[in-house]
């Protein structure tokens, strides 16, 4: 997979250089290149936003430079991502369409977003998905691009450490809709919390019912919308117990 980011804050994506990620990259695994919108700059203050047509708060990130940025760094075949807040939510199931995708082009906004008309022109030519990675406004896109690409990445073979919990994670397709059950490593006795006697017990069969049944609690408790959504057919007897 390939990977570009345009943003006038690069190095906000330096995080991309460490750890698993870091290591894909440097193996080149992972192509990744990230790039200073103010490049596509063509004044000599080298500008990239203006006022809003129709008056309003900030500054609105100029046309021109961002097309001409785009039109060099998203070829034909790439998908170009956008984050905003008005975007289509961001969620497991579009990280798994977008890792098996082979170039993602990632075009981080600042002030009060982007020109609308950069969207629509790249549209001519290449997919361009306008994500948001929650209902909060953030200053900018590079934090969504990084929680993004990190989403995406660790679902590619060879770059997630362990393959498996890619699958088991909550939102993964090993437990559809539910929330992960809670955790537990050495020692037995921490600060006068123990660790649920079941999980010590080698009762595989009671100890998958008791993450069945605390994944059930957490996400009744926590997320009352996801329990709206799950599929009563994936419930059993027991599951309707708890
Ligand atoms: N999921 C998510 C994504 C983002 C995000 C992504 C890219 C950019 C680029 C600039 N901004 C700041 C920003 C500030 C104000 C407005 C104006 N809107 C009016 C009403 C609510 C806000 C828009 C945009 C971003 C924010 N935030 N949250």
């Amino acid at each position: 997979m390939r990977l570009d980011v345009v943003s006038i804050f690069p190095e906000y994506l330096a995080p991309l250089r460490q750890s698993l990620l870091g290591r894909a990259v440097a193996d080149g695994r992972i192509q990744l290149e990230v790039h200073d919108l103010r490049r596509w700059a063509t004044d000599r203050h080298r500008s990239v936003d203006d006022t809003p047509y129709g008056g309003g708060a900030g500054m609105v990130m100029r046309p021109d430079v961002w097309a001409a940025a785009l039109d060099d760094v998203a070829p034909a075949g790439a998908t170009v991502v956008v984050p905003t807040p008005a975007g289509h939510p961001f969620s497991q199931a579009t990280a798994a369409d977008l890792a098996r995708r082979e170039h993602l082009v990632f075009a981080c906004g600042r002030y009060e977003g982007l020109d609308q008309r950069v969207v629509l022109d790249a549209a001519r030519r290449v997919e361009v998905l306008e994500l948001s990675i929650g209902d909060y406004v953030l200053a900018g896109g590079e934090v969504a691009a990084l929680v993004v690409i990190e989403a995406v990445t660790r679902l590619l073979p060879g770059v997630l450490g362990n393959p498996e919990s890619a699958v088991t994670d909550s939102f993964g397709e090993g437990s559809p809709g539910l929330l992960e059950h809670p955790a537990y490593t050495r020692p037995v006795e921490f600060r006068g919390l123990a660790v649920p006697p079941v999980l010590l017990s080698g009762n595989h069969a009671a100890i998958a019912r008791w993450r069945r049944d605390e994944s059930l609690r957490r996400t009744a408790r926590r997320r009352p919308d996801l329990v709206a959504r799950l599929d009563p057919a994936t419930l059993d007897a027991a599951d309707r117990a708890v």
